[in-house]
């Protein structure tokens, strides 16, 4: 990598602000994955033992500018005490005369976590004036939040002009493997693209179909998909503005020889719940008010054998709602094939793949799981990473 990391500036005495992705699943108040406050221990970690006052950045979810009771960031605090084995203290804002109070009282190799950066409008605008108050908690600005590094924001990138700006360890390795995979892969290489997030997903899908040889569709991304190939889709997950978008992707498809694969069967709830009526119906059987919700269980076999095939395989969002166990068998079925895919290298992109992983125990059968899916995804299409450019060259 040609940007400086933690490991090429002292930090000793100094209040570093480092930014971290800590925008984790969470219910009824509680953290249900903490997976990506583990992935940034290292960094934390070695901070501290150097004798840094770190102050750590994160957003939670989408607030959209204002604040969110439900999104404040104090279950994070506790489980990143839990895990440090040491005190973090917890503000209520992330910048001003209050924050400034309590790093104050910070002593070497003390950890503060700030309130979520985005219960400030300025933080998604990049606003500049928003970069420079972060700035003026600390002298040196660390990023290791991946997860986020696509994002052009305040936190991200903004305050990078106004500090001596580095990577952190996992930033670090992200890059090294994710790059690694993707300037020679392996073939065949597959991507698996899922989840939900339609509207950030189905452009990155055109540039994989100039890589990959196989291109798997699933999750709340099929029915944009089902829709394109005439069928109805019920209540499920629909983006109507990309229909055309995804007929164009399936005849690219062809025209690239890839091999391009969508659900044949799913599983459809009358309610999204884990008490919902199911059915087994074909894409073409889409009753108008189900929702579609996992993949049936042809679809499981034929995504299976495909990975089984492969030498390289990158997965970005699940195959259904996996949160909801009657929803969750499609994305145990590619977890499993991954898992068992022994000559395969596979790659798990996103906080939700990743969490998945972790809660059917597979998370160690992996080869890399990275704490992006949107960053992954992005990094994978050759787009520059704002949070990355912004730090300083070697
Ligand atoms: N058919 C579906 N309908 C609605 N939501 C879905 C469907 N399939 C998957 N999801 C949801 O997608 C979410 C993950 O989407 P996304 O954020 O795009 O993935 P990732 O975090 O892995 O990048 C999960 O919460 C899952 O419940
Ligand atoms: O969870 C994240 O993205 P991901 O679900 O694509 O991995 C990152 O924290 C970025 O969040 P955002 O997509 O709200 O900017």
């Amino acid at each position: 990598m040609n940007k400086k990391s933690v490991k090429d500036i002292d930090v000793k005495g100094k209040v570093v602000f480092c930014r971290v992705d800590f925008n984790v699943p969470m219910k009824d108040g509680k953290v249900t994955d903490d997976t990506r406050i583990r992935a940034a221990l290292p960094t934390i970690q070695y901070l501290t033992e150097q004798g840094a006052k770190v102050l750590l950045a994160s957003h939670l979810g989408r607030p959209k500018g204002q604040v969110v009771e439900e999104l404040r960031l104090d279950a994070v605090a506790a489980r990143l005490q839990e895990l440090l084995g040491k005190t973090v203290v917890k503000t209520n804002e992330a910048y001003g005369d209050t924050v400034k109070a309590e790093i104050e009282k910070l002593q070497n190799g003390d950890v503060l976590l700030l309130e979520n950066v985005r219960f400030y409008a300025g933080e998604e605008k990049n606003d500049a004036e928003l970069a420079k108050a972060f700035a003026d908690l600390a002298d040196v600005y660390v990023n290791d939040a991946f997860g986020a590094a696509h994002r052009a924001h305040a936190s991200t990138a903004g305050i990078a002009q106004y500090l001596p700006a580095v990577a952190g360890f996992l930033m670090e390795k992200e890059l090294e493997v994710l790059g690694k995979a993707l300037s020679n892969p392996d073939r065949p290489f597959t991507a698996i693209i899922g989840g939900a997030k339609v509207k950030d997903k189905i452009d990155v899908i055109e540039s994989l179909l100039e890589k990959v040889d196989n291109l798997i569709i699933g999750g709340g991304l099929a029915y944009t998909f089902i829709k394109a190939l005439g069928h109805g889709v019920g209540k499920s997950l629909l983006e109507e503005d990309k229909i055309d978008l995804a007929k164009s992707f399936m005849e690219k498809a062809k025209a690239n020889g890839v091999n391009f694969y969508m659900p044949v069967d799913i599983v459809v709830g009358d309610d999204f719940s884990n008490d919902a009526n199911t059915q087994i119906v074909s894409i073409d059987q889409i009753p108008s008010d189900w929702e579609g919700l996992d993949a049936g269980p042809k679809t499981r076999e034929i995504y299976a054998d495909v990975i089984k095939n492969s030498k390289l395989v990158i997965w970005n969002g699940p195959m259904g709602v996996f949160e909801l166990d009657t929803f969750a068998n499609g994305t145990k079925a590619v977890a499993q094939a991954l898992a068992e895919a022994k000559d395969t290298y596979t790659v798990i992109g996103g906080g939700d793949s990743a969490a998945a992983v972790e809660k059917f125990n597979l998370a160690d059968k992996m080869d890399h799981i990275s704490t992006g899916g949107g960053a992954s995804l992005e990094f994978m299409e050759g787009k520059e990473l704002p949070g990355v450019t912004a730090l300083n060259d070697k």
